[in-house]
């Protein structure tokens, strides 16, 4: 049942735990867990991974049967339908073109002076990438991880997803093969994400890890970061929707659920001017929920992080979520493009009645992977930049750097570091 609240002091608090809930207090356990197998990983590599994988997975393989092999992709395009490798090639293309136009641009000026800056992109050489694959498996994420890596220009592509009890999703592996991954091997969980950060026999350490997954996944990349880069948090998924009283109740609820049922600590917040239009929702969400197919996984979430909110006004709304600072926000309201004004933080912003999330998880073009539990306060959606690092271009002519020779000497003795300064006077006055 989707609890609702009128008090703003209220909603508040509720938002930032329910923000807050992958950061440690609430999650000590599992952030204890992720340690012991990320350090089990680094030291006994592939024995180490067998053994996780054995144990959450609860799969049992050798070194030898990690990787999946050419034979089974083969097998895996007789499985899938025409409609569904459509399907995959739509998403593919969408995705591909968004992500073309994201391609960050090299640039350098020549001033006038002698100066010349400029930034100058290279793709990483490799890139790890996780598809989540315990409670769903999602070839929406290959995509969405796959199509950026390759119009970075990565080299080398891994890709890691769980099959637990050996159960491989075959439009995963079609993914996979549509979006240009060269290796892929059957692993999950935290245990796959110290594989890619440090390298096992049979898996390469790689240079970015990036994709979605639950605590564990999210955790590790984490503890991770330093060793690798990370693309950012990405997960458990949230949805915030804002909604007036032109919004649909039925869709409304429709997509909270659409968002609890990936995950038992998935997040479905409603933010709404219309407390008739709050009492509807919270009614539909128990009519869609009874005889869901998962349905004992999306009570918990709506159980435990989600919440309907009853606010004042759209600006109050609009407080309330930038405070929360949404993986997907949703603006079910008269004018969308007025509200847009005052949103300041969100992964994804999905504008008017007819853009359900569901559009941008699968096709639209856009990321799906995008930052959660706040931080899309300082992080931004998945894109080709995640695989990418720039450099500094600086050149000088010899009057340029006379032109400068007085500033460096005043700073370098200021930093006592006359080595410095020595490095510009030589210079100038040869
Ligand atoms: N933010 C984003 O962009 C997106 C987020 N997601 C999120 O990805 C997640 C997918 O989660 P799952 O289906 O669970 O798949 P998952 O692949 O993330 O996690 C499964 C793995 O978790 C590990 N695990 C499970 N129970 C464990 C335990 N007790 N101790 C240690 N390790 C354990 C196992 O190794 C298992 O292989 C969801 O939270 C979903 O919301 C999905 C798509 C996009
Ligand atoms: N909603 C997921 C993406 C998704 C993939 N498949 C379905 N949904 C997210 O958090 O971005
Ligand atoms: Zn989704």
């Amino acid at each position: 049942m989707l609890r609702t609240l009128y008090k703003i002091s209220e909603a508040q608090a509720e938002l930032q735990r329910i923000c807050d809930r992958i950061h440690t207090d609430q999650v000590v356990e599992q952030e204890a867990t992720v340690r012991e197998i990320l350090n089990a990983i680094r030291q006994s590599g592939d024995e180490a991974l067998l053994h996780y994988t054995a144990k959450f997975d609860e799969q049992t393989l050798t070194p030898q049967t990690l990787r999946i092999s050419g034979a089974e992709i083969d097998t895996a395009y007789q499985q899938v339908s025409g409609d569904l490798l459509q399907a995959i090639r739509l998403a593919c293309k969408n995705v591909k073109a968004f992500h073309q136009q994201r391609l960050p641009k090299n640039w350098v000026t020549f001033e006038e002076n002698g100066v010349v800056l400029g930034k100058r992109y290279t793709p990483v050489a490799n890139a790890g990438i996780y598809v989540p694959g315990g409670r769903a498996s999602y070839p929406s994420t290959v995509i969405m991880n796959a199509i950026p890596a390759q119009v970075a220009g990565v080299e080398r592509l891994v890709m890691v997803t769980p099959t637990p009890k050996g159960h491989t999703n075959p439009a995963v592996l079609v993914a996979a093969q549509e979006a240009g991954v060269q290796e892929i091997y059957r692993v999950g969980g935290a245990q796959a994400i110290g594989a890619l950060a440090y390298g096992t026999e049979t898996i390469p350490k790689v240079d970015v890890i990036s994709g979605p997954g639950n605590v564990y996944v999210t955790l590790a990349k984490k503890q991770v970061y330093g060793t690798v880069g990370i693309d950012s948090l990405a997960g458990p998924s949230e949805v915030l929707i804002i909604a007036d009283h032109t919004a649909n109740p039925v869709h409304v609820a429709a997509d909270l659920l659409a968002q609890a049922e990936h995950d038992p600590m998935a997040a479905a917040i409603l933010l709404t001017t219309d407390s008739k239009l709050a009492d509807k929702v919270v009614v539909e969400v128990d009519r869609q929920l009874a005889g869901h197919p998962r349905q004992i996984l999306t009570e918990k979430a709506i159980a435990h992080y989600g919440i309907a909110i009853v606010v004042e006004s759209l600006e109050e709304a609009a407080q309330l979520s930038n405070q929360f600072a949404p993986e997907h926000l949703e603006l079910e309201v008269e004018d969308p493009w007025a509200l847009l004004e005052k949103i300041t933080q969100a992964g994804a912003i999905f504008l008017g009645h007819d853009t359900p999330e569901a559009v941008g998880d699968y096709l639209a073009g856009p990321n799906h992977t995008l930052p959660t539990s706040g931080a899309a306060r300082y992080a931004s959606p998945l894109s080709t930049e995640t695989f990418m690092k720039h450099s500094s271009l600086i050149q000088y002519s010899k009057s340029a750097l006379l032109n400068v020779a007085g500033a460096i000497d005043a700073l370098t003795n200021a930093e006592g570091l006359p080595s410095h300064g020595d490095s510009v006077r030589l210079r100038v006055e040869e």
